[in-house]
């Protein structure tokens, strides 16, 4: 459904060449949601605005549901655009519009008769879950809920491609995973191809079928998201994905933590799972084999797509002989082991 072959984009920053895009080509199939994620300054946005030609790219292709929108002209441009949703970080919504007015905005622009923008605003209200807020400004309205309007509107115009700016970005996490899931429903149940940049690893995770990994203006990895997740090839994807992980050791442990061992003291231990760990019953087996006890302290272990990863932190006891054993026998199978201190 979108095609970029060999993108280059440079910009002109007080007379020194800036290399934004670079020989970028990716392919997102119909149907699929496809991130592109990367820190600060990689060419995420850039990337994202050459697919509706918001910027031009200085060299390269963009194919869209088959056609080369750099050969069109403004008009037929202007035509293909509306195939092309967007949504944006901060929403974009017209202040002095309600929430009715702002969905059918698009609508009027084309022309549509009265009765079926009325009609046609009110399934979108109903589809993103905001009947209630017809009349209501943006002012009045979370942040969540002016992305839901952003989102009704830029579906008015019926398009196959949605492009999603940071789109959820600016919102609390709770309110972050309900507009995924609403992108996600909206993808299956309209069949709406979704391109998204994001620099969190956790809107890849949850949503995405496949990723590319962007710096410095190169795409450096893509993928299945689960390919990804489970053979990460650079050390950039490495951090993304170590990112999406939050391992957290209580105060009460904190607190006793010491770098060094001690008698009666006990190992606490991270081990991390990544789609190379082998999945296997460890910890049982592990206290089996060695005579030695897990506490589990924090844990932590999510799917993407077919691939189990994540963080456990275990306070083991045992005699420092079955600790060593234990370890070796986690890095055996895949494991990341680091021992934090003892507790
Ligand atoms: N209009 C512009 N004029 C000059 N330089 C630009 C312009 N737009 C982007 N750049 C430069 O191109 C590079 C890529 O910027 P871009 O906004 O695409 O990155 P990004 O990954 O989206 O970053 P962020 O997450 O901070 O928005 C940066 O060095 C930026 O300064």
């Amino acid at each position: 459904m979108i095609e970029l072959k060999n993108i280059t984009k440079e910009f002109l920053q007080k007379n020194k060449r800036i290399t934004a895009l670079s020989g970028v080509s990716l392919q997102v199939p119909k149907g699929k949601i496809f991130g592109v994620i990367g820190s600060s300054g990689a060419g995420k946005s850039t990337l994202i605005r050459c697919v509706n030609l918001l910027e031009r790219p200085d060299s390269g292709e963009v194919i869209v549901d088959g056609l080369n929108l750099m050969d069109l002209s403004s008009r037929a441009l202007a035509l293909q655009r509306r195939q092309i949703g967007m949504i944006f970080q901060h929403f974009n919504l017209l202040s002095s519009k309600t929430v009715f007015q702002n969905i059918a905005f698009p609508l009027q622009l084309d022309n549509t008769p009265t009765a079926e923008i009325s009609k046609r605003v009110k399934d979108l209200l109903q589809l993103v879950g905001l009947e209630d807020k017809a009349a209501d400004y943006p002012a009045s309205l979370s942040g969540g809920q002016k992305q839901r309007v952003a989102i009704a509107r830029t579906l008015a115009s019926n398009p196959k491609v949605l492009l999603c700016d940071e789109a959820t970005s600016a919102l609390d996490p709770a309110t972050t995973g309900s507009i995924l899931a609403l992108l996600k429903d909206i993808n299956q149940r309209l069949d709406i191809t979704i391109l998204l940049i994001t620099h969190e690893m956790d809107v890849v995770k949850s949503i995405c079928d496949q990723v590319a990994v962007i710096s410095e203006g190169k795409l450096i990895e893509q993928g299945s998201v689960s390919e990804i997740f489970a053979h990460p090839k650079t050390a950039i994807t490495r951090e993304f994905i170590a990112s999406s992980l939050k391992v957290n050791i209580p105060a009460s442990y904190q607190d006793r933590l010491t770098a060094t061992a001690q008698t009666g003291k006990n190992p606490l231990v991270k081990l991390e799972f990544t789609g190379q760990s082998v999945d296997d019953p460890v910890l049982s087996e592990v206290s089996r084999l060695f005579k030695l006890d897990n506490n589990i302290i924090f844990a932590q272990i999510e799917h993407a797509g077919q691939v189990k990863f994540g963080a456990m932190v275990i306070e083991v006891s045992g005699s420092p002989e079955a600790h060593e054993q234990a370890i070796a026998y986690y890095q055996s199978k895949n494991i990341g082991v680091e021992v934090l201190g003892y507790v």
